[in-house]
């Protein structure tokens, strides 16, 4: 059973999807504490929510059972993605459904600035009719400047062409071509834009460079009179400048949505003349939530069920039909992970993957996901899975890389991974037989094949004869049986160094162990435990 918690407000329309969903079941909790709402998120596999939860590092601390959050709209900036990253939770967004709706409240905002239809009507009320004082100024004839051409912004923008303006961008994507495909001006940078424009809006995400964007500096630059807007995330004007530009008469009115702080009742421009202000609602239309609610809820569903990860904002994209195809090779990668993290024996600097032939044409970054799991899940446990492999690995100082060669090597296929430190380099190399036979082809340069499977005895030695017989008979005087051998040489000639695989069907006790390791010839001699070939984890089901 999938438990699934509804963090926000979301319409009904998702939550019957739920109610219909087999194996689900969920819980509406909303404005939970802190405490409470981390010790719930514990006990749900999804979280669906919209603005008003704060899933931050300190909730999410500890959880080992969320799997998946869905943003039922678009800003993620109420969810800490680096530390959902980290815990191996899929954070989604449903990028389109509120586009339009975000774009008709910016555009209102912005004729309700030119009409003063927020002060006018607040007159009548109060048994005024003001119709001198209230003169406004119309769009057409005047200059809208963008930041942030993404959706929303181009929605905007499009409206604005239709009302007669012209429209100058910023967006750091925006290319010339792309400008002029929309009729529209691209500006190089915020600065030439700021002289041109009568009307200024935002649509870009809050981050760490949109914080603070138009603060005193970049509004000193516009032409005084001039409306802003910001339908977008608070903090991205700076709200002193604005109260300061307002009271000096360099900007002529300012129209907020959004807030530093949400929810939001007592901003110092509350009440401003030249001020208007809704409470979030550029998304609040039947349509939107309709379409946010259900394409999160199905996000969420399926990502439960069937593993797709769609519209992820911390990883990447995966479907069920590249899964199927590369289940059988990230099986491989991740076996070859746990191997090498046992025959290295700890350490690591650094990780080289590279892979050969068709599998480069492929999505090779879930197999370094799957390698990068195998590698730490023995000292991570099931806290690790490929969507924080990655990251934990380089958290932990150790540098990746990866090389791809579209050249077959002996297989039409194959994974090879270098893990060093503390001096010492181990290199093996996989490849997949059929869909689900996962072999070894290559340890530290000795060519050879092996089963990745179960319980191994991997020792290297010299190569002389009767090594491999001296290890049988101490397995035997062990009472381990030995399923399957390996063994490969250095350059295929005999007298070098060799590496011995040895399947066992039990692991062998230390006694035996340690007299495997009294041969003289034998170099080093490790055991290595690998799941049964078909035994998968969780995140490869
Ligand atoms: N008021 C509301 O209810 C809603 C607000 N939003 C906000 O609007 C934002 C934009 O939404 P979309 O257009 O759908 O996102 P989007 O991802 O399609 O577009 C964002 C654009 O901003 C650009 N950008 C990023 N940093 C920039 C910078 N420093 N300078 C200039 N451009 C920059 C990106 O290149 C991208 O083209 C969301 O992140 C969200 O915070 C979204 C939906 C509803
Ligand atoms: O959920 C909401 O109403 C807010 C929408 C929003 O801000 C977003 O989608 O980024």
């Amino acid at each position: 059973m999938h438990r699934i918690i509804v963090l926000d407000d979301i319409a009904q329309e998702g939550l019957d999807l739920l109610d219909a969903a087999d194996g689900v079941e969920y819980e509406i909790r909303k404005k939970l504490p802190v405490d409470e709402l981390r010790t719930a998120l514990t006990q749900f596999d999804g979280a669906i929510l919209r603005s008003g939860a704060k899933l931050t590092a300190e909730v999410l601390a500890g959880n080992k059972r969320l799997k998946a959050i869905v943003r039922a709209g678009v800003g993620t900036d109420n969810i800490d993605k680096a530390a959902a990253t980290r815990q191996g939770i899929v954070v989604m967004n449903t990028p389109a459904g509120n586009t339009v709706s975000t774009a008709e409240h910016a555009f209102a905002l912005m004729l309700a600035l030119s009409r003063n239809i927020a002060p006018a009507n607040q007159s009548l009320i109060e048994g005024r009719w003001d119709r001198k004082k209230y003169m406004g100024t119309q769009l057409a004839g005047k200059t809208l400047g963008i930041v942030g051409m993404g959706r929303i912004g181009r929605e905007v923008a499009s409206r604005a062409m239709a009302f007669d303006m012209t429209v100058i961008a910023y967006d750091p994507f925006l290319s010339d071509d792309q400008a002029a495909k929309l009729g529209l001006q691209r500006a190089a940078t915020i600065e030439d834009l700021l002289p041109q424009i009568d009307y200024l809006t935002v649509h870009t995400p809050l981050t760490d460079e949109t914080r603070g964007l138009i603060g005193k500096d970049c509004l000193a630059k516009l032409k005084p009179g001039v409306r802003v807007i910001n339908a977008a995330r608070g903090g991205i004007y700076d709200v002193d400048a604005l109260v300061e530009g307002l009271n000096s008469g360099q900007i002529g009115g300012v129209a907020l949505d959004v807030y530093e702080q949400e929810p939001c009742t007592d901003s110092p421009l509350f009440g401003m003349p030249g001020v208007v202000c809704t409470p979030h609602l550029g998304a609040s239309t039947e349509e939107a939530q309709t379409q946010v609610a259900v394409e999160g809820v199905h996000l969420l569903l399926n990502f439960l069920q069937t593993g797709e990860i769609k519209h992820a904002v911390n990883v990447a994209a995966l479907d069920p039909k590249t899964l199927e195809e590369m289940r059988g090779f990230m099986d491989v990668a991740h076996r070859l992970g746990l191997l090498l993290s046992q025959w290295h024996g700890g350490g690591v600097d650094t990780v080289k993957l590279t892979f050969r032939g068709e599998i480069t044409g492929k999505n090779t970054k879930l197999l370094t996901n799957a390698f990068c799991v195998g590698l730490l899940e023995r000292a991570l446990g099931e806290e690790i899975n490929i969507i924080n492999a990655e990251m934990m690995l380089r958290d932990r100082g150790i540098e990746l890389c990866e090389e791809s060669h579209h050249e077959m090597s002996a297989f039409a296929s194959s994974i090879s991974a270098d893990v060093a430190g503390g001096g010492r380099t181990v290199t093996a190399g996989g490849t997949l037989l059929g869909h689900n036979m996962p072999r070894l082809v290559v340890l530290d340069g000795h060519r050879l094949e092996s089963y990745l499977d179960g319980n191994l005895l991997v020792f290297s030695h010299q190569d002389v004869p009767g090594i491999i017989g001296r290890v049988g008979t101490i397995f035997g005087e062990h009472n381990v049986n030995i399923a399957q051998m390996a063994v490969g040489r250095s350059g295929g000639e005999p007298g070098g160094s060799a590496i011995g695989v040895l399947n066992l069907d039990g692991l062998p006790a230390q006694a035996a162990l340690d007299a495997v390791s009294a041969v003289s010839e034998i170099t080093m001699a490790c055991v290595v435990q690998l799941p049964p070939v078909g035994q998968l984890p969780s995140w490869l089901q």
